[in-house]
């Protein structure tokens, strides 16, 4: 019998021919087409650190420094894990020839990496080679795919604005390859750390928040918020059938209302709409998106939606009197887990119910049993920012993936949820400066936290399924929809958020700062007619009517008692730019006029 080598191995060739035509495709420019190309070699060999690293460069190119960033630290992981393979290594070639074919399971990720390396290498030369001879082309290899890595790495969180990281990774750069001749020109860690200290100068300069937490606020940057043209998993959601199925599911919530398809004006993204907006911030027109109308009168007072949320987080799910599944209090008696429950109320995980058990176990629970997630509620409940409730729900989302083997954007909690509007690709569009911006963006809580929770549900993040299901634009995706229509009780006395939850039908509700229903919200929502004069206390038989039949229903996304600006604060985030509701444009032009008044006292 022939013995197999890996010249033979029919994913290693694929993939060394796929490899050289992305290269041509990067080299002309043909963007979309190269990063088509990369995951397809990717699917071939997993742990292929070269393709990490060019589709983070073509990332970079297609103006994406997010996902530039997840794909150039994925390669560094791969690079940590061949060195350490290599250091306790002999390395026989002749048997990793054959080796590559005896069937990989169980292999460490190293050596997979290990292997893929060699063996491009290998298909590279003529014969098999000497191990001295392996081990000096393998260090060379790596050691220029890492600093190619380090270096897009630190570039793209420098575009993404993640000043504070992207000078972690370049002082990493620095101190591994001290000698910058040794470098290819266009990798330099040191011109690069200098750029980035003088943009935070500039930031600093514009806007004095960044001068009084630098630590904190140069952590978190900015990026494209869109339906990325690779992206098939997005619905038409405005397509009738779409519409129709989802009034079928609004049918069971709520007899009065009804989705349907509306224009909205598309917000302005500048927060400060008293500074002079750029030509570029100048937005005008509408687009195509969901709101709720009324089929029937809706009185002040009446409740006439509930909803349950089939996605509910707590902060700390392991030290709450709250039911892990609906958030609702727990009583005297509850459901545990037998594979968890380590018989101490004090922490572990508890439902208010057998049929919340049931849910739980039936969607996510498997993947979460039994697993440490400690280290992640403690890091997010030392935060107040909301983005960690987005953590968690990308955590559960996760779980229930992994444990329904479904992909994370059709799952029906996630997928009819609005995230962004899908526009159309054009290879030469420049984006805008506040397009760039869209979506915050933080390193550690899309890239390096997701990708050790993944971790810590044994998931093999290089595995052509994973990288399907939790590549970083599915990650961005999912945030983009988060960030839209989640919602959050937070503690009153901390501040911390406590719970928080999506709704499929709650989130189709549009906003006003001067609403027509009010919501509470726990695990189950409920939305009741509403008016800033008469509140929602009044009897709705009092006959005081709220919402029009035929009108559209307005919820609020902030606290509405607030004033002008701290509402524009607090509804930029869901609303994805400036409120230009009827109240505030007329707020607006009184601050203006007060500001006005002041300047002309001043320069009497
Ligand atoms: C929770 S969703 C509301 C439902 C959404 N229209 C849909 O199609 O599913 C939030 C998004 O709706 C849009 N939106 C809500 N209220 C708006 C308003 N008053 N003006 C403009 N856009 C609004 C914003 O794009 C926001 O990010």
């Amino acid at each position: 019998m022939n013995e197999v080598t890996i010249l033979d191995d029919p994913d290693l060739l694929t993939s060394q021919t796929l490899i050289h035509k992305a290269a041509a495709a990067l080299f002309r420019k043909d963007l979309l087409v190269a990063r088509e190309l990369y995951t397809e070699v990717l699917s071939h060999t997993p742990y292929n650190i070269l393709a990490y690293v060019d589709r983070s460069k073509t990332h970079l190119e297609l103006g994406y420094p997010d996902l530039a960033a997840g794909d150039a630290y994925r390669a560094l992981l791969l690079g940590d894990a061949i060195r350490e393979t290599l250091q306790g290594r002999t390395l026989i070639p002749g048997s990793v020839d054959r080796k590559v074919n005896d069937g990989d399971e169980g292999w460490a990720i190293g050596e997979q990496a290990f292997i893929t390396t060699y063996s491009h290498i290998r298909l590279l030369s003529e014969r098999a080679l000497g191990e001295e001879h392996i081990k000096k082309l393998l260090k060379i290899a790596v050691d220029g795919m890492e600093a190619s890595a380090l270096f897009t790495l630190a570039r793209s969180l420098k575009e993404a604005r993640c000043f504070m990281d992207a000078l972690t990774y370049c002082k990493m750069g620095l101190t591994r390859y001290p000698d910058a001749s040794a470098l290819p020109q266009e990798i330099n860690f040191q011109a690069e750390t200098d750029m980035i200290h003088q943009l935070m100068e500039q930031k600093k300069e514009e806007d004095p928040r960044f001068k009084l937490n630098p630590n904190i606020l140069f952590r978190h940057g900015g990026c494209r918020r869109e339906v990325y043209p690779w992206n098939h998993h997005e619905p038409d959601r405005y397509n009738a059938k779409t519409v129709a199925s989802l009034n079928a599911k609004m049918a069971e919530s709520s007899g009065k209302v009804e989705i349907r398809v509306v224009n909205l004006p598309i917000l302005q993204k500048r927060q400060d709409p008293l500074n002079k907006l750029e030509l570029s911030d100048k937005v005008s027109g509408s687009e195509k998106q969901l709101g709720v109308y009324a089929k029937e009168d809706i009185y002040v007072g009446e409740t006439f939606f509930r909803e349950m949320s089939p996605l509910t987080v707590l902060s700390d799910p392991e030290y709450s009197r709250l039911c892990e599944f609906c958030a609702a209090d727990l009583g005297e008696d509850y459901e545990t887990c037998e594979d968890c429950w380590e018989g101490d109320e004090e922490s572990g995980i508890m439902w208010c119910s057998v049929e919340c058990k049931k849910n739980a176990i039936e969607k996510y629970h498997p993947a979460l049993c039994a697993r440490d997630f400690g280290w992640v509620y403690r890091a997010i409940n030392a935060s107040i920012s909301t983005s960690s409730a987005h953590s968690l729900l990308l955590l559960k989302t996760y779980a229930t993936a992994i444990t329904l083997d479904t992909h994370p954007l059709e799952l029906p909690e996630v997928k009819y949820l609005y995230g962004v509007n899908r526009v159309p690709f054009y290879p030469d569009y420049t984006p805008s400066t506040l397009e760039r911006q869209a979506l915050p963006f933080n390193f550690t809580n899309q890239v390096t936290r997701p990708i050790q929770m993944l971790q810590e549900m044994d998931v093999d993040i290089f595995q052509p399924n994973a990288v399907d299901f939790f590549d970083l634009w599915v990650i961005q995706t999912l945030w983009a929809k988060f960030i839209g229509v989640a919602s959050a009780r937070v503690h009153e006395r901390t501040g911390r958020t406590e719970i928080a939850a999506v709704h499929m039908l709650y989130s189709m509700f549009n906003h006003s700062c001067d609403p027509n229903i009010t919501w509470e919200c726990g695990g189950e929502v409920n939305f009741t007619g509403f008016s800033r004069k008469c509140g929602r206390t009044s009897e709705f038989n009092n006959g005081v009517v709220a919402v029009k039949k035929g009108e559209e229903c307005f919820s609020h996304y902030c606290d509405i008692s607030l004033d002008y600006s701290d509402r524009q604060e607090h509804a930029w985030g869901p609303l994805g730019g400036r409120c230009s509701c009827s109240r505030c444009l007329e707020e607006e032009a009184e601050v203006a006029a007060e500001l006005m008044s002041d300047l002309s006292i001043k320069s009497k």
